[in-house]
């Protein structure tokens, strides 16, 4: 047997994307309306509050194409607190109005495949940042589910330890390339959603998650042993943001 790999977990991960009802938005009454507005200012603040403690980190974002309307990335040290986010926001006056239009639950992942073998990597302030997120302000957003291949011939999972640690140090060091421009957060969904890693990717340039992805195709890790599903791409909405698209 393959030796597996360890992974260092992080904040749990929630990405809800939904479509909006414009027509029945529209038919609200202007105190419907406002009471929908009054209760979304209130779940962000609660959201943004959170963020500033730095006890999770929220993201609003604008989906381009039918696929959604918009989305939220949550994320939190629990799935307990995911859930009653989730619950809080599908009481409100505002989801009567929504729909689902797809979810992925998940949780921030770091391997072991690149990392030293010295001491507690928990302990490193490094390895905390990155496990616990803030998620960047940057101007766009995509998120794509991903699985390593488990076909004969080409089982990711059947590789010896030595053969992926290779793989994934090519796979860093075009992503190392991307510094600066891309940020990128890794987080596993193996035993949680139906693909087993979600990739969320951050750019102020859109145009960087097609290079890089492009790029990526090219190297052995993506190139024979990456299979894709589908890619939602937005842009970053403040909150006001996102009310005042309500209104327009
Ligand atoms: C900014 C870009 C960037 C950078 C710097 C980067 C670096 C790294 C490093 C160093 C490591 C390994 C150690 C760890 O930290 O886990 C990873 C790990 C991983 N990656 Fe990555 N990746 C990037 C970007 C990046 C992209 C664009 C994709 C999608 C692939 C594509 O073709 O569309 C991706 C996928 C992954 C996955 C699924 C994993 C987990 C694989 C596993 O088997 O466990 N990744 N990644």
């Amino acid at each position: 047997m393959a030796e597996a790999a360890e992974t260092l977990d992080g904040w749990y991960c929630l990405h809800d994307f939904r479509t909006i009802n414009w027509t029945e938005w529209k038919a609200f009454s202007s105190a419907e309306k406002q009471e929908a507005i009054a209760e979304l200012n209130q779940l962000f603040s609660d959201w943004d509050l959170n963020h500033q403690v730095h006890e999770g980190s929220y993201g609003i974002y604008s989906i381009l194409g039918q696929k959604a309307d918009f989305a939220f990335m949550l994320l939190r040290p629990t799935m307990e607190e995911l859930s009653t986010i989730e619950t809080q926001f599908n009481k409100s006056k505002f989801a009567e109005i929504t729909e689902p239009a797809y979810s992925f639950v998940s949780v921030v992942e770091l391997s072991n495949y690149l990392g030293s073998k010295n001491g507690d990597p928990y302990a490193h302030p490094l390895v905390q940042k990155r496990l616990k997120p803030t998620l960047p302000d940057m101007g766009y957003f995509c998120f794509y589910p991903m699985d390593k291949k488990r076909q004969y011939g080409d089982n990711w999972y059947m590789l010896p330890m030595e053969e992926r640690k290779n793989l994934m140090r090519s796979h860093g060091q075009i992503g190392r390339s991307y510094a600066g421009t891309i940020t990128q957060i890794i987080t596993g969904s193996v035993g949680l959603d139906d693909w087993e890693w979600g990739v969320t990717l951050f750019a102020n340039d859109p145009l960087q998650f097609k290079k890089i992805v492009y790029e990526m195709r090219f190297d052995e890790a993506s190139a024979r042993f990456g299979e894709f599903g589908p890619f939602y791409v937005g842009l970053h909405q403040s909150p006001d943001a996102f009310i005042q698209s309500l209104s327009l």
